[in-house]
C-alpha cells in the first residue's frame, strides 16, 4: 500500500544535482522534474526546496577564493541561481507546469507577520498549481542571517505548510549505522522518538558540495517528526526515487511522526531561537510544564522577568538556574508580567497551546 500524501515538500541537495566534476547534472534534474510532474498528475501538491546555486555558479566561473569565503559564495550563488532556475523552468515547461522562484533568508521566518507573508505566498502559488522552487537567498544571507543549510529551511517550510510529508533527497540511501563508505554500515530504516543509537553512527563527514551534512538532517528530521510530520531521507541519485518512496518500494530512512501539533506551535518550534524576552520560574511551575499535561503557565510561578517582551512575542522560560525549559507566546507584555510575578489569581502568561518544550 502506498502513502496517501496530498501535499509533500521535497528537498534536493546540491550533490544530487551535480556531477562528480561539479557541473550540473542536467539529466538528473530533468528526471527529477519528470517525477514531480508525474506526482502532480496523481493529484499531489509538491513544494521543491532546491540547493545547487553555488554548485551551478562554480561550473560557470573560476575564482581563486576559498569556497567558504562569503564573497565567493555570493558571487557563485548570484550567477548560479539564475542558471538553476532557468533549467527548472525549461524542464517544467515541457510538462505544461509552471514553476516559480522563491528566495528566502532566515529573517523572513522570525516574526509571525513575515512568516505568514511567506506562507500566504506559497499557498497562493499552490492554489494556482505552480511548483514553488525555494532556495536560500545566498546573495544576501550572510553569517547570522543564514540557515544552517537547506535542510533546516525544508523543515521550516514543511511545518509552515502543514505538509503531509517531507522528503530529503541526498546522495546516500538514508542514514547509516556508521560511515556509509565502510562495509559494515547499513541503512537505519525506522526512526522513532528516543532512538539514541542513530546519533552515534553519524560522522561529521558530508558530500563534496553539501553544507550541513547528516548531523543537521538528523536534528531537523527529529524536530519535524516531533511536530507530527513524517520525514523520509533517501537517495536522489536513484531513478524513480519519489514514486519508489511513496509506493514503499525502496529502503531508506523513515522518521515516524508523533502527534500533530497546531500551526502556531510549529512556528514556535522553528522560530524560538530569535526570542528576545525571558523569564524564570519556580520549581512547582517547572514540574507543571514538564508534566506533559495540558497546563498553562500562571504568573504565580514566575520568579523574575529577566528581559522585556510584548504581547504576542515568543519568550524563553528558564528555571532559577537559567536552564532553558521551553518557549511560548506571551499573552501579555513584560510590564504586566512584572506586576503579577508570584501573585495568584491572574490570567496565564503562556497558554498550554502556545508552549513548546525545548529538549
Ligand atoms: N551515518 C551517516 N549516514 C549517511 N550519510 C552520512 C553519515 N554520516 C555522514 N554522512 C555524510 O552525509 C552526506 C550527506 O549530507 P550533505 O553532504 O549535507 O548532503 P546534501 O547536499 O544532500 O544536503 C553523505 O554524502 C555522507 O557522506
Ligand atoms: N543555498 C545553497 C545550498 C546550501 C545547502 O544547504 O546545500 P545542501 O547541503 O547541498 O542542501 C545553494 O543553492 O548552493
Amino acid at each position: 500500500m502506498s502513502y496517501s500524501y496530498q501535499r509533500i515538500v521535497v528537498k534536493i541537495g546540491s550533490n544530487v544535482l551535480t556531477l562528480f566534476n561539479g557541473l550540473p547534472d542536467l539529466e538528473r534534474i530533468a528526471h527529477l522534474v519528470d517525477q514531480i510532474a508525474a506526482l502532480k498528475k496523481r493529484g499531489l501538491e509538491v513544494i521543491l526546496i532546491s540547493s545547487g546555486a553555488v554548485a551551478s555558479g562554480r561550473s560557470m566561473i573560476t575564482i581563486p577564493e576559498k569556497k567558504d569565503n562569503v564573497a565567493a559564495r555570493q558571487l557563485l550563488a548570484s550567477i548560479g541561481q539564475i542558471k538553476l532556475i532557468n533549467t527548472y523552468l525549461s524542464y517544467f515547461e515541457k510538462h505544461g507546469i509552471l514553476c516559480s522562484q522563491v528566495l528566502v533568508t532566515k529573517e523572513d521566518f522570525r516574526d509571525r507577520l513575515h512568516y505568514l507573508n511567506i506562507k500566504n505566498c506559497l499557498e497562493i502559488l499552490l492554489k494556482h498549481r505552480v511548483v514553488p522552487v525555494i532556495n536560500e537567498n545566498d546573495v544576501v544571507s550572510v553569517t547570522e542571517l543564514m540557515f544552517t543549510d537547506n535542510d533546516e529551511l525544508a523543515g521550516l517550510v514543511a511545518s509552515m505548510l502543514e505538509a503531509d510529508a517531507l522528503i530529503i533527497l541526498s546522495n546516500v540511501d538514508g542514514i547509516y549505522t556508521g560511515d556509509p563508505n565502510l562495509p559494515g554500515s547499513v541503512v537505519i530504516t525506522d526512526v522513532r522518538k528516543g532512538n539514541e543509537e542513530i546519533q552515534s553512527g553519524i560522522s561529521i563527514s558530508k558530500s563534496s558540495s553539501g553544507r550541513g551534512g547528516m548531523v543537521t538532517k538528523l536534528g531537523m528530521a527529529n524536530k519535524v517528526a516531533s511536530l507530527g510530520i513524517p520525514v523520509h531521507i533517501a537517495n536522489g541519485k536513484k531513478d524513480h526515487i519519489l514514486s519508489l518512496i511513496l509506493d514503499k518500494k525502496i529502503e531508506h530512512t523513515y522518521f515516524h511522526p508523533e502527534k500533530q501539533v497546531s500551526g502556531k506551535k510549529k512556528w514556535i518550534a522553528h522560530a524560538w531561537e530569535s526570542a528576545t524576552g525571558s523569564i524564570t520560574i519556580n520549581q512547582g511551575a517547572k514540574e507543571v510544564l514538564l508534566s506533559g499535561q495540558a497546563r498553562s503557565l500562571l504568573p504565580v510561578g514566575i520568579t523574575e522577568v529577566c528581559s522585556d517582551f510584548k504581547k504576542g512575542d515568543i519568550i524563553r522560560i528558564m528555571d532559577t538556574s537559567f536552564k532553558l525549559i521551553g518557549v511560548g507566546i506571551a499573552e501579555y507584555g513584560a510590564d504586566k508580567a512584572r506586576e503579577r510575578t508570584g501573585i495568584k489569581g491572574h490570567k496565564a502568561l503562556v497558554h498550554y497551546n502556545y508552549f513548546y518544550l525545548v529538549d
